[in-house]
């Protein structure tokens, strides 16, 4: 049985804590998408210190649970080898929880370089990539080039590196891009050597054994589903399936084993890069929601755009992933506003809609907003449905009702405790 976690918006709506909050009910915690792009942020053991993970899965710190990084993750081995370091200082043995698929593949540096070459030639047309070298990796991926864990037992792994290596290199030529990259192929060199000690299996029979013995595996995603590579609002999106689909190729489980889908949504909404976010505030409300929701990214520290919750896009999302429950985080950074707009449709060219377009970025698309009353009061200390604010309530219920969907959390804090289960 698998039950998965994963956005409804552009990212960033709090999965790591999420998947924190739920990993003691499962026996394996897997990454199916994804790689080093994403920032899951968690607050860690008695004087809950504030860790970020890129790769590992958010499981790391339950004791007794094996994460596993999946065949759909692309994993930067630099990146790896120092998230590696920084949860071992906490006591966890990674050789004994970690697993890594075989078939994962891996980002080079020159993955890396070509991510930046490409955003440089778009110019103002960047997708505003986190240049962690993913969309390059999927590329040769699905070009059927890449290289993957796999690979590194073999004797010809440096081979067919310094012939890759040469294909991007001619690449990189074309677009006039050069850059140094001795010191990063240093570091990946070194890091693969650590990546060779951990335990690298078949991922697709590993899970499936281990479902056979009666395990739960909680799968947990990373960016959003307005950022799938084919749901998103493409060509600014991340070059993965975020969705409830990538969990099935990512990992190597059926369909028929997922049980819950768990979304997870703002009390608002954020965007992080480029591309279309129609109820984006561009005034003081947006900033409000930046300072008080401390929206800058986990990765890359960039602010992130602010604005109000978009029910067109989340029932889009809630419809393409089967989602069953909702969990609403950061409800808490709507304390302070005394009124709170939800759009509820999109007018495009006059005409109301209740539908994500093919595109948002040719036509204008307006948010259709309807006000709601705040609670206006400290939410952070309630830690059950009745002591929530009753403005809040009627706000999840609105929702609720709106999305024909569930919301069975609110996470009112950063915190692992700081949720209340509805
Ligand atoms: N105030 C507040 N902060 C929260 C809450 N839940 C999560 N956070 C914080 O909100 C931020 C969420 O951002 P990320 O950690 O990047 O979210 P993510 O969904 O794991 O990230 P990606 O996979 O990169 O999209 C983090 O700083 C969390 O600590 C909440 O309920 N209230
Ligand atoms: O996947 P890359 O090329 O790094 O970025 C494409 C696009 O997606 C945004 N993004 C990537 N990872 C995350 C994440 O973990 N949270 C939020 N947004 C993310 C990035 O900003 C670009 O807009
Ligand atoms: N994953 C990132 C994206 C970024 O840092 O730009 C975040 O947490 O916002
Ligand atoms: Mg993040």
């Amino acid at each position: 049985m698998v039950d998965v976690i994963l956005g409804l918006q552009w990212g960033d709506e709090g999965k790591g804590k999420i998947v924190d909050y739920f990993a003691s009910q499962y026996d394996i915690v897997a990454r199916f998408q994804g790689g080093p792009n994403a920032g899951h942020t968690l607050y860690v053991g008695p004087s809950k210190q504030k860790i970020v993970l890129h790769q590992i899965p958010s499981g790391v710190f339950h004791q007794g649970a094996i994460n596993l990084i999946g065949n759909g993750v692309v994993l930067d081995p630099v990146t790896l080898s120092k998230e590696c370091a920084t949860v071992s200082g906490f006591g966890v043995d990674l050789r004994k929880n970690l697993f890594i698929s075989e078939r994962t593949h891996l980002i080079l540096p020159t993955h890396r370089a070509l991510d930046k070459a490409a955003e440089l030639q778009k110019g103002e047309a960047k997708i505003g990539s986190t240049l962690k070298g993913i969309g390059p990796a999927y590329m040769d991926k699905t070009g059927r080039n890449g290289l993957r864990v796999g690979d590194l037992l073999h004797k010809s792994f440096t081979t067919s590196y310094i012939k890759l290596r040469l294909k991007h290199q001619k690449l990189l030529d074309t677009y006039h891009f050069n850059e140094d990259i001795t010191a990063w192929e240093e570091e990946f060199f070194e890091a693969i050597e650590l990546l060779r000690g951990l335990n690298i299996v078949n991922g697709e029979y590993f899970i499936n054994e281990q479902m056979a013995r009666g395990k739960k595996v909680l799968a947990e995603g990373a960016q959003g589903s307005m950022l799938d590579i084919d749901f998103g609002t493409f060509p600014f999106v991340t070059s993965s399936s975020t969705t409830s689909a990538g969990v099935c190729s990512g990992l190597g489980v059926a369909p028929q084993r997922i049980r819950e889908v768990i979304g997870v949504s703002k009390a608002y909404c954020t965007r992080v890069g480029s591309g279309p976010f129609p109820t984006e505030l561009h005034d003081e409300t947006g900033e409000e929601l930046r300072r008080i929701g401390s929206e800058f990214g986990a990765t890359t520290g960039r602010p992130r755009r602010c604005g109000w919750m978009d029910l067109v896009a989340l029932r889009y999302a809630c419809m393409i992933n089967g989602v069953t429950q909702v969990v609403m985080t950061k409800a808490d950074v709507l304390d302070a506003f005394p009124t709170l707009q939800v759009c509820t449709a999109y007018k495009i060219d006059n005409a109301a809609t209740d539908k994500v377009p093919f595109q948002m970025t040719r036509v204008p698309v307006e948010p259709v907003y309807q006000s709601i009353r705040g609670w206006n009061t400290d939410s952070t200390a309630c830690t059950t449905a009745d002591s929530l604010p009753e403005e809040m309530r009627s706000y999840i219920g609105f929702i609720n009702e709106q999305l024909g969907t569930p919301v069975k959390y609110v996470s009112n804090g950063p915190g692992r405790e700081q949720i209340v289960h509805l």
